[in-house]
């Protein structure tokens, strides 16, 4: 680097003052600054560049979060004439990925403690904006890890800002006002996204409750809790008024929408999210005027299927947050509504003559025989690999009715399926559960858990399978499942991702098996040709699938490149086969075209 006459040396500090000065945030005192993370500078030619985040004070004791973590080219050069930068801690300079970004020490010794160091794409995206308290729209493909993309950056916030809120209010704060509030839509995620947060706030002195608080957890632990977890029904049954919702979000200074296309079209969620919005819209014009501390509300909307928007008065999920959240910014990945990357997918066809139709008893008796045999196929490779490990299936139906008969021909058939398999208990034990929304939830709850729960390699292995309506098609983390199994194709484009994505997470191998009936020809082709990119129909009859389980069942995806997303299938009904037909569209018409033209 060329030296001149005008060196300077520079503190950290003096960089973030500059900083914030040059962001249009006008001159602050070095007092006024707290630094919480400035973690890298560089200096090119004359000139230095800072990645950072700090807050500064604003009037009515709010903080305000400041982020450079969108990265050194879009900062204007800060100094010249810098030489040399002092003020890096040891410990700054030896930054892990994570803290690098933002997010505190402690969560990521606990992040890294669960084996998790490196930020996935949508992280990396996602974190600087949400230091920053902006309302942000978070969109990628399952099991991207978008929980911990709002998480670790929201809960950063709330540990380094721990002063901001009362912790016992007086008046107009209803009991168990959280400082962060995460909305997901069923029970089951309730439960899963609280067990995520006691394992990433071990250790941190962060209180977490489901909201209502179940009978066992005594309510003085949790009466004025850092977050609270619950559905958009629950919270609708609890706290009906404004008023009461105003004194349920007193301490809140964030809220997430997990699942936020679904949230967002379920009316009761979408009027909770609305009586939110117009809280956060009073909070701001108070702001100013209030000498409480009150602060505008922010909002994390998160989804793996969350379409852009085609007309200006569309009615989707996207264009109403858009409407009502109009500063909101979006943040995703280029792999949006693509099938996980490590998915091999394989559609097997149920009938040999296009024309053939199935009354629904024997659709079900062809799809359970297919099941049967494809589950012999895998028990029997792994007898003949000699490789016993344990594995977990989910097969999903369309109807509660479906899912019970599947479950009784599974049950009694499980015997012989071992026996032919060639497999043998005890070698390895057999499992096959059932959930649906007639299922008790306690039962629910405990079946789901147990499917959700990494395998165990010390206890005897064990082939689990859940049949399922689409109860939990969504959001849910099952890690170690490795085949998702379509016993009825999904009726809509986002049904069909989410049920695909419960397998092949956070970059794992997984495949999906899709049956397919007469009817479901014109959607499945759709899927199958987009996932592929290829113009050949692959699919498979029945008797070919048959003859394939003997010799090398063929793989139908094999190359991650050809993945194309599959976005055009989305409309507002979200129904594939209504798009279809509203467009006219036969099994070999243009689809392939349309794909490759770029419309898809
Ligand atoms: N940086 C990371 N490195 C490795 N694993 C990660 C990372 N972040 C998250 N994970 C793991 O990836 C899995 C999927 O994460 P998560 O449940 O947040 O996905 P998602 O994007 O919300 O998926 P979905 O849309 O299906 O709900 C989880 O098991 C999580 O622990």
């Amino acid at each position: 680097m060329a030296k001149s006459s005008h060196q300077q040396r520079l503190f950290i500090s003096d960089l973030l003052h500059i900083m914030l000065s040059r962001m249009g945030r006008g001159a602050f005192r070095q007092s006024e600054i707290h630094v919480c993370r400035l973690f890298s500078v560089q200096i090119r030619g004359n000139a230095a560049y800072c990645r950072a985040v700090g807050s500064i004070p604003l009037p009515n004791r709010r903080i305000a979060a400041i982020s450079t973590a969108s990265g050194y080219e879009s900062l204007l050069p800060l100094v010249t004439n810098a030489t040399t930068v002092t003020g890096a801690s040891k410990e700054d300079v030896h930054l892990g990925p994570f803290e690098r970004l933002g997010i505190s020490p402690e969560l990521a010794a606990n992040l890294a403690r669960e084996g998790i160091s490196n930020p996935t794409q949508i992280q990396i995206k996602a974190v600087g904006p949400i230091l920053a308290q902006k309302n942000v729209i978070v969109t990628a493909e399952t099991g991207s890890g978008k929980t911990l993309a709002y998480l670790l950056p929201l809960l950063t916030h709330l540990l380094q800002h721990a002063d901001l809120s009362p912790s016992r209010p007086k008046s107009g704060c209803a009991p168990f006002s959280p400082r962060l509030l995460l909305l997901v839509p069923t029970r089951e995620l309730c439960v899963q996204m609280l067990r995520v947060l006691q394992s990433i706030t071990k250790g941190l002195n962060v209180t977490a409750t489901l909201l209502p608080p179940p009978p066992s957890v005594p309510l003085t632990q949790i009466r004025y809790p850092d977050v609270a977890v619950s559905t958009p029904a629950a919270i609708a049954r609890q706290f009906s008024s404004p008023r009461s919702i105003k004194e349920l979000l007193y301490r809140t200074d964030a809220i997430v929408v997990d699942e936020a296309d679904w949230t967002v079209a379920d009316p009761t969620g979408w009027k909770f999210i609305a009586q939110m919005a117009s809280i956060s819209r009073k909070r701001e014009t108070l702001e100013t005027s209030s000498v409480t501390p009150i602060r505008k509300l922010q909002f994390i909307f998160a989804a793996a299927t969350l379409p852009p928007i085609r007309a200006a008065k569309a009615k989707t999920p996207r264009a109403l947050i858009q409407r009502t959240f109009q500063d909101v910014i979006t943040v995703g990945t280029t792999a949006l509504h693509m099938p996980p990357a490590g998915l091999k997918e394989r559609f097997i066809r149920l009938v040999d003559a296009d024309d053939q139709t199935l009354s629904d008893d024997q659709e079900t008796q062809t799809k359970c025989n297919a099941l049967m045999a494809i589950l012999v196929d895998a028990m029997r490779k792994k007898a003949e690999a000699n490789v016993v490990t344990s594995d977990k299936w989910l097969v999903f139906c369309n109807s509660t009715k479906r899912a019970e008969q599947v479950f009784a021909a599974l049950s009694a058939t499980q015997d012989a399926i071992i026996a032919e398999s060639g497999l043998g208990v005890p070698s390895m034990a057999f499992e096959v559960n059932l959930v649906h929304g007639d299922v008790h939830r306690d039962e629910r709850g405990t079946t789901v858990l147990n499917h959700v729960v990494k395998n165990n390699h010390n206890a005897q292995p064990v082939f689990k399978i859940l049949v399922s309506t689409d109860l939990v098609a969504r959001g849910l983390d099952f890690v170690d499942v490795s085949t998702v199994v379509q016993l009825d194709f999904a009726r809509d484009a986002a049904t069909y991702l989410h049920r695909i994505g419960r397998t092949a997470r956070a970059g794992k191998a997984g495949q999906a098996i899709s049956f397919v009936s007469p009817s479901d020809y014109r959607l499945s082709d759709f899927v199958e040709r987009a996932s592929k990119g290829v113009a050949d129909s692959k699919l498979q009859t029945h008797a070919q699938f048959r003859t394939a389980l003997l010799g090398d069942a063929e793989v139908l995806r094999e190359d991650d490149n050809d993945r194309t997303p599959l976005t055009a299938l989305f409309s507002r009904n979200r129904s594939f086969r209504n798009k279809l037909r509203k467009k006219q569209m036969t099994r070999h018409d243009s689809l392939q075209s349309k794909i490759e033209a770029g419309q898809a």
